[in-house]
């Protein structure tokens, strides 16, 4: 840094250039001077950075994101003149008057027509749905969903108090005390939530659990019942719930979807104990695109929450004037779906296998997973609405130029907000403080721009790019006469193979897992897939220049 420029506040301990990673990109082009760059340096930085990204852009196939956004830049450019910030509540109109509110409300109602949740949002009909549209990607929406399952479940209080008026709102006490009712052991365990979700799930989950200090399953058992694990007794305790076994009898192989017997087996040795139970399903898990088959769990754990009270309990939380317990009634288990994916398109594949016009016969049933989905009660024939929670990313599936998404729950399960900032003029309801109002108007054009009809159409064809991808490969294993390990899990938008060389990673943007078949044998083969997403943005084209390249000789290092 030293070219005659004055001197930096401190020195670099070490020359970026040698520390940093090298890539594509020339590390010295982007140094930043006191004095900053002269506009021709600053210009060829620029230009490079272009050249790069839309370089990478152009063969982008390893992530489940959508790289077409050309339909935003006409319209929306203008929109980078000013600052749009959402901060606090989308329902409220709040005192920062340069927002997109009006938008982001049109984009939820829209998703909350789509998932099956009552709309338009109403703050006195707990029945009514909530959302907001995130400033992170699915993962805040996870950590939003399961921060409000934690709280939910552990008596805090909510923001709908059936004694409070608009006039007279009463500060809900912060913590509810345990159902009278439940034994000791129960009583300790009653408000003490633990958090199932399976060995496919994306690493926001562990993520939450840190970050929300919520027990999983796997903490607790290892912790208070080392030598009781259900699964396996005297062994120890799976860190997540496993997924569905493949051909070999492990889920190395298998479709990437949770056991769902397995996961009953765990979730009945906790709510035994008098646990509220928070479970997280997948809808286009990370690596295998695979479905957790939301109806499947919810009729399975269904009499297991029946059978331990926890459809619907009571939990106390103060006494009012005339010094009577003030109770709640609340379900004591929640279904949090991570739609990062699947919420944005399954929808629509559902609309196409419902309507004979699309001649479209799904290869296996359209995953349910929303708002729409309850379970009856043969005994009482009472209904239960199982889904507390969905969350999507905006720029995977549809596509945008930043991370985005969508969180929604109901107002029935709304926690109250640990603060009231009056200066915000509104409740402070969501995760972030200021709330990135450009987002929404990006989800609102593309939402704009294509119909239902449209989008049906789009999933169709990404369906069958899947489906091309996946022959081409099978094709291409057949000529090089050695198991490329081509798998694809039924309706996923990816395709996962065997791992290529490095150079073949770098070029198409390939993301990589490497699975022990048999984790609990250090022998076992280890498999390194990599897989390709087919986005919106993927063409036939794209494929047949990565199967070129995967022709190569030196395409796939030979086996260790
Ligand atoms: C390794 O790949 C990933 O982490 C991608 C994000 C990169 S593509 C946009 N998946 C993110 C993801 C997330 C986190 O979403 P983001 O925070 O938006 O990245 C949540 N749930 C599932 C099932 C996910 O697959």
């Amino acid at each position: 840094l030293s070219n005659g420029h004055p001197a930096m506040i401190s020195d670099p301990v070490a020359n970026p250039r040698d520390v940093y990673p090298r890539d594509d990109l020339p590390p010295n082009v982007f140094e930043l001077p006191p004095t900053g760059l002269s506009p021709e340096k600053r210009h060829a930085a620029i230009l490079e950075l272009e050249e790069y990204v839309t370089r990478k852009r152009d063969h982008f196939l390893g992530y489940q994101a959508n790289q077409d956004q050309d339909h935003y830049r006409l319209d929306l450019s203008r929109f980078m003149e000013s600052h749009v910030n959402n901060v606090g509540d989308p329902f409220t109109a709040g005192n920062f008057k340069v927002n997109s509110k009006v938008v982001e409300r049109s984009v939820l109602d829209y998703y909350a027509a789509l998932w099956n949740a009552k709309w338009p949002h109403d703050k006195t009909d707990p029945e009514s749905y909530w959302g907001y549209t995130l400033s992170m990607g699915c993962t805040e929406g996870n950590l939003y969903g399961l921060w409000n399952a934690r709280d939910y479940l552990a008596g805090k209080a909510l923001i709908t108090d059936p004694e409070s008026t608009a006039q007279q709102p009463r500060l809900l006490w912060v913590q509810a005390a345990p159902p009278e009712h439940l034994s000791a052991e129960q009583k300790e365990n009653a408000l003490h939530p633990v958090a199932f979700f399976s060995e496919d799930s994306h690493y926001s989950l562990t993520k939450a659990m840190r970050v929300l200090s919520v027990d999983t399953f796997y903490a607790l058992g290892t912790a208070k019942y080392p030598k009781d694990n259900p699964l396996a007794p005297g062994k120890p305790w799976p860190k997540e719930v496993p997924s569905a076994a493949g051909e070999s009898g492990f889920s190395a192989d298998g479709p990437g979807c949770v056991d769902v017997e397995k996961l009953a087996v765990l979730v009945e040795f906790f709510a035994a104990k008098g646990h509220p139970i928070l479970v997280n399903l997948n809808l286009g898990s990370t690596f295998k695109g695979a479905y957790d088959d939301v109806r499947a769990v919810s009729e399975r754990l269904f009499p297991i929450f029946k059978k331990h009270g926890l459809l619907e309990r009571e939990v106390v939380y103060g006494k009012g004037k005339d010094a009577k317990p003030l109770t709640d009634r609340r379900r004591g288990f929640w279904l949090h779906i991570d739609g990062a994916l699947g919420a944005a398109y399954l929808p629509f594949l559902r609309m196409a296998a419902e309507n004979p016009n699309y001649e479209y016969v799904p290869e296996v049933p359209i995953p349910e997973f929303d708002f729409g989905l309850t379970v009856s009660d043969q005994e009482t024939g009472r209904t239960y609405d199982m889904v507390n929670s969905i969350a999507m990313s905006g720029h995977k599936w549809i596509g945008s130029p930043w991370p985005c998404g969508v969180f929604m729950t109901k107002v029935k399960f709304q926690m109250r907000p640990p603060d009231n900032p009056a200066y915000i003029g509104s409740p402070d309801t969501t995760f972030a403080g200021s709330r990135n109002g450009f987002s929404p108007i990006v989800l609102w054009d593309y939402l704009a721009q294509h119909s239902y009809d449209k989008q049906i159409s789009m999933i169709r064809d990404a369906q069958r790019m899947a489906h091309y991808t996946e022959q081409q490969l099978l094709r291409l294993q057949k000529t090089l006469g050695r198991d490329l390990m081509v798998a694809r899990t039924p309706l996923a938008l990816t395709v996962r193979f065997r791992r290529p060389n490095e150079r073949i990673i770098a070029k198409w943007s390939l993301s990589s897992e490497s699975l022990k078949l048999n984790p609990d044998d250090p022998k076992s083969p280890q498999l390194d897939y990599v897989h390709v997403f087919l986005m919106p943005w993927a063409k036939p084209s794209m494929i047949d220049d990565l199967v070129k390249d995967l022709h190569a000789k030196d395409a796939f290092p030979s086996e260790a």
